[in-house]
């Protein structure tokens, strides 16, 4: 079992009275790229979005899990890790639906009215205005990495080639002949992940190779760096395991925001990111290809490194 976090914790708290460039905000980019070096995550403490927000979020979540199964199974999707995910026999305990482009309100009123023909305007509501601050948060991170490692340049088209899932995961609390492993250790794929949990689970592997507990603060989100950030920082950026351990006897509910490459755009490591002390590590690649192959070969741990290895 993983011990109290040694995670960095960051205060975006002041972060709307901070001018861009200013020393105030160095630090914070500082901060930021120091522990997506280091540990691939980090939590942050992000007061744009108001508590009432999350409780309305929850809340619609615990409604949505409890339609029936035929229902929920309607979430589908041609991409991999897109529509509705359950009944995992490694997995038995998680449950995920996807909603692509959830920023766009239209996406999220056609998930809706899938789950409930009769309408559902207070989750609709909770769910496109959550993903809009969210992906607002996603931005700054991204720009803050962008602008310490010296590639700001790349940064705007970086997010017009980008795309987003929003996920809404419950994980049924274990029964006593349950395993408690909610969510196998894995790495992201994407390109940053910004999640948050009601009530502990998540766990994440240190650079020393312990499993830390991460623990859930009000008003606090986590963030990943995915293995499509790290191809493309050609390493400098590190994609964090984790997995989801479910302890005690409640049901655990969590979403995030995935920020991806879209289809077509290629992961390609910019050249100012490649020179004699850092040789290429990956080769141009197709992320929705990667997370195919990825989808067949589910439990190769280093999938990224044979999929796309540039040695
Ligand atoms: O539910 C969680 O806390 C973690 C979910 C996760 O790691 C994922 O969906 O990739
Ligand atoms: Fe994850």
């Amino acid at each position: 079992m993983g011990v109290e976090s040694g995670i960095p914790c960051i205060d975006f708290s002041n972060l709307a009275d901070l001018v861009e460039g200013s020393e105030g905000w160095k630090s914070l980019c500082k901060q930021v790229r120091e522990a997506c070096e280091s540990f691939g995550c980090f939590q942050v403490v992000y007061d744009q979005v108001p508590v009432k927000l999350h409780e309305e979020l929850l809340m619609g979540s615990k409604e949505l899990f409890d339609l029936p199964n035929e229902i929920k199974e309607k979430n589908v999707s041609s991409k991999p890790y897109h529509g509705y995910i359950g009944k995992i026999k490694e997995v038995p305990l998680y449950e995920s639906l996807g909603v692509h482009d959830a920023p766009n309100l239209d996406q999220v009123e056609a998930f809706v009215d899938l789950m409930w023909p009769n309408g559902n305007p207070a989750f609709c509501q909770a769910l496109n205005s959550m993903a809009k601050k969210i992906q607002k948060l996603e931005g700054i991170v991204r720009k803050m990495i962008f602008q310490n490692l010296g590639v700001e340049d790349y940064y705007d088209s970086h997010m017009k080639s980008s795309d987003c899932i929003f996920r809404v995961m419950k994980y049924n609390a274990p029964r006593s002949d349950d395993s408690a492993v909610g969510l196998q250790a894995h790495k992201d794929k994407n390109i940053l992940t910004i999640l948050y949990q009601d009530i502990h689970g998540l766990e994440l592997l240190s650079p020393g190779g312990e499993w830390f507990q991460v623990l859930p603060k009000p008003g606090t989100f986590t963030v990943f760096a995915g293995e499509a950030l790290m191809a493309w920082s050609n390493g400098r950026i590190q994609a964090a395991k984790h997995r989801v351990i479910m302890q005690g006897e409640k049901d655990r509910y969590s979403y995030a925001f995935f920020s991806a490459p879209k289809g077509g755009a290629p992961v390609e490591t910019p050249k100012e990111l490649v020179d004699d002390d850092h040789p290429l590590l990956f080769r141009p690649f197709d992320y929705m290809d990667f997370l195919r192959y990825y989808q067949a070969n589910p439990r190769l741990d280093n999938s990224l490194e044979i999929y796309a290895g540039a040695v």
